[in-house]
């Protein structure tokens, strides 16, 4: 479980570029939950979810897992309770690095150094077995340098390498909209597979009102660092995307601008 109190962020605290990013979050996301995310630039969604990562520190408020206060604890003591995927295929991986050896750290293996021994035929035929499920042929460029990959076959590895790691909650940002469709099609169906084998805790932030309807089971929108409204069950099922803009437009008070924003892309 994730529960947030309170949560404030702000940054550059006190000087003229002060901005407040959150400004009092209580959220509660019970374990194997899916949350979707949504909100116009700058709403605060990526900085929600590096809060609840540990990157960001929180300027009041609290956050909790299940009932551990990890508030303080930094990023490095949250990993092992959170596997995240960002926009960036780069960001997750290392181009430097093999498929195996990226995996293999995921696989918490620990450093470069101990890697090629820490690498066994049975965790490569674990890494087989997993990138074959993409179809994209990866399970034969085990050997290949990470860097020489397509930002989808990146993304895909960045993907399964999240779920090698023990953790209990998935954040997942923007993770497909550098893709094109089909392999954003793709990495949504092995997201999918991925949160129901492991039963994950999910936060997915995301741009496209129709993914944020048709994947989860609870649908959150941010604006100006604060949640204005949350769906579920019934009413969430009954939600079509152009009433979620409706709500949108409702909560921001100013139908006006939806024009221009980004949030009216429905891919
Ligand atoms: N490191 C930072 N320093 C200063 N301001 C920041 C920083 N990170 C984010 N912000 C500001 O905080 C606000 C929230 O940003 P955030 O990235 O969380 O928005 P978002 O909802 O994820 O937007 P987008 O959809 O554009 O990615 C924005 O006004 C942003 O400019």
């Amino acid at each position: 479980m994730i529960r947030c109190e309170n949560l404030h962020v702000t940054f550059n605290q006190g000087l003229p570029t002060e901005k407040l990013a959150l400004r009092g979050v209580d959220l509660s996301i019970e374990q194997g939950q899916f949350v979707t995310v949504i909100g116009s630039n700058g709403a605060g969604k990526s900085t929600l979810l590096n809060a609840i990562a540990g990157d960001i520190p929180s300027t009041a408020g609290k956050i909790f897992f299940d009932t551990r206060d990890v508030t303080r604890l930094p990023a490095t003591a949250r990993t092992k309770d959170i596997a995240r995927v960002f926009q960036d295929p780069l960001a997750g991986t290392c181009g430097s690095l093999t498929v195996e050896e990226n995996m293999a750290l995921a696989y918490g293996r620990g450093s470069r150094g101990k890697l090629s021994s820490a690498l066994n035929e049975k965790l490569r035929q674990l890494f087989r077995e997993q990138l074959s499920r993409l179809n994209l042929g990866l399970e034969n460029r085990l050997d290949a340098e990470m860097g020489l990959l397509s930002g989808g076959q990146r993304q895909s590895v960045s993907l399964l390498m999240s779920a090698l790691q023990p953790s209990s909650i998935l954040l997942l940002d923007e993770h497909t909209a550098a893709l094109d469709p089909k392999t954003a099609a793709l990495i949504m169906d092995i997201s999918s597979q991925i949160i129901s084998e492991k039963q994950l805790t999910v936060m997915m932030v995301t741009h496209s009102m129709r993914q944020a309807l048709d994947y989860g089971d609870r649908t959150i929108m941010l604006h100006e660092g604060k949640i204005v409204f949350d769906l579920s069950g019934e009413t969430r099922a009954q939600c079509e995307v152009k009433d979620l803009l409706d709500l949108f437009a409702k909560a921001r008070n100013d139908q006006s601008e939806l024009d221009d924003d980004k949030l009216l892309l429905d891919s």
